[in-house]
């Protein structure tokens, strides 16, 4: 109730924003016409020089809004590129600047301080895929959607930065909500993702690196299984439950010279990256999460194949560019939560802020694993006869 309350608040200062919004004239475009200019923003035809135009230009309470025409022949990149400059050049700090295109160059300036706190909500329709992933400066509230359009998350950012509240806020919205297949790979010990580890719905637990393959093998073999269904109905897409994957800490997963791991490491890749390319249609969804981005692991493949980042404070510019393919995430203020959510183009959020007390509170009714069942599904899943396949080996123990 108190979540969704705060919900209803948040919606009510967002149609507050909008219906505040109006028309204003200033010289915010002239100034940003004669940046692009010293910027070289603009198009040479022979003698003629094409600058972009301004279309429009709104004053709202949480900033000013331009929109933007281009020349052909500048590309919206181009001018998304040098936003730090257009941003020193207007006097605005960088990270007041949102530049995004849709249909269009729309030129966010914030004047509004993001919210240092958002209450963790949930959406309304609680059996979608749908997990709120922060607010916007603008009051908005953004969703990731499993079910959507960016298959599969990565989440970065520097420690302390808010990546387990993140995950744990996530996985406390599926699990309450259409509670998917879970397989939790929680390598910080299971201190992080502990409180889900008896649920029904959590399939696959691990906290060693063997456990990670074993439980990796598992949703393969779930993911080949589901192709077959497919191919015999003649589907292109799973009609059923998701199956998730959650790895917290990815980069457990690099290899070192003379790693006695490196072999299962290798292996583990493997299977994620084929998890990655093919793993969508069949509903079979991953979510990976580190502190220490390293191009090792989030190579090329895997980075191909995952469309949506939430990208908290990095240490460096490096580790922003391998999780956002920029160096936005060094810049984000040193505040928990704060992030870069990246899926066509880039906005910066405030995160919903869920403590482990309020976590285990929105979970305490949900059904628990029965162990008759746990030990039923592990004999059953057995992936092939050679291989060790337990799920989790404390809960069947218990
Ligand atoms: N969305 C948020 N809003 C407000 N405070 C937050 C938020 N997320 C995290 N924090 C604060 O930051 C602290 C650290 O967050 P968290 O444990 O999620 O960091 P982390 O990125 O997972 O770090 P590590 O990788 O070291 O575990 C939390 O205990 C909390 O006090």
């Amino acid at each position: 109730m108190i979540e969704i309350g705060f919900g209803l608040l948040i919606g009510s200062v967002v149609s507050l924003f909008s219906s505040l919004s109006f028309s204003f004239s200033f010289d915010l475009g002239k100034s940003f016409l004669s940046v692009c200019k010293r910027l070289g923003l603009m198009v040479t035809y022979g003698d003629e020089v094409a600058l972009p135009s301004i279309n429009a230009q709104y004053a709202h309470p949480w900033g000013k809004r331009l929109l933007v025409g281009l020349p052909v022949g500048l590309s919206s990149q181009k001018v998304i590129d040098q936003k730090q400059a257009l941003a020193e050049a207007l006097r605005v700090d960088p990270n007041d600047v949102e530049i995004r295109y849709n249909d269009g160059l729309i030129i966010d300036i914030f004047t509004a301080e993001m919210p240092a706190e958002v209450p963790y909500s949930q959406p309304p329709e609680r059996e979608s895929y749908r997990v709120l992933i922060g607010i916007t400066r603008r009051g908005e509230l953004r969703y990731y959607d499993f079910d959507g359009p960016y298959p599969h998350l990565l989440i970065g950012g520097i420690s302390g930065g808010g990546k387990s509240v993140m995950l744990r806020a996530i996985i406390t919205t599926l699990v309450t909500g259409p509670a998917p297949d879970m397989y939790l790979c929680d390598l910080k010990g299971g201190v992080e993702l502990d409180i889900f580890r008896k649920l029904a719905s959590v399939k696959g637990f691990a906290t060693t690196l063997q456990d990670v393959r074993t439980v990796l093998a598992s949703v393969e073999c779930e993911m080949l299984r589901r192709y077959e269904v497919m191919a015999a109905n003649g589907s292109q897409k799973w009609a059923g439950k998701k199956a998730i994957f959650v790895v917290d800490e990815l980069a457990d997963f690099k290899t070192r010279a003379g790693d006695p791991d490196s072999k299962l490491k290798g292996e583990i890749k493997s299977i994620l990256t084929r998890l990655s390319a093919k793993g969508r249609a069949a509903g079979v969804l991953i979510l990976l999460a580190t502190q220490r981005p390293s191009a090792d692991i989030i190579d090329g493949l895997i980075k191909t194949n995952i469309a949506a980042s939430i990208c908290f404070r990095t240490r460096d510019g490096t580790q922003s560019r391998i999780i956002l393919d920029n160096t936005s995430a060094e810049e984000l203020p040193d505040v928990p939560g704060r992030l870069i959510f990246q899926t066509a183009y880039d906005e910066t959020l405030q995160a919903p802020y869920l403590t482990v007390e309020n976590a285990r509170k929105l979970i305490a009714e949900l059904p628990m694993k029965e162990i008759k069942e746990a030990i039923r599904y592990v004999s059953d899943s057995k992936p092939d006869a050679g291989e060790s396949f337990s799920l989790d080996r404390n809960f069947i123990e218990l």
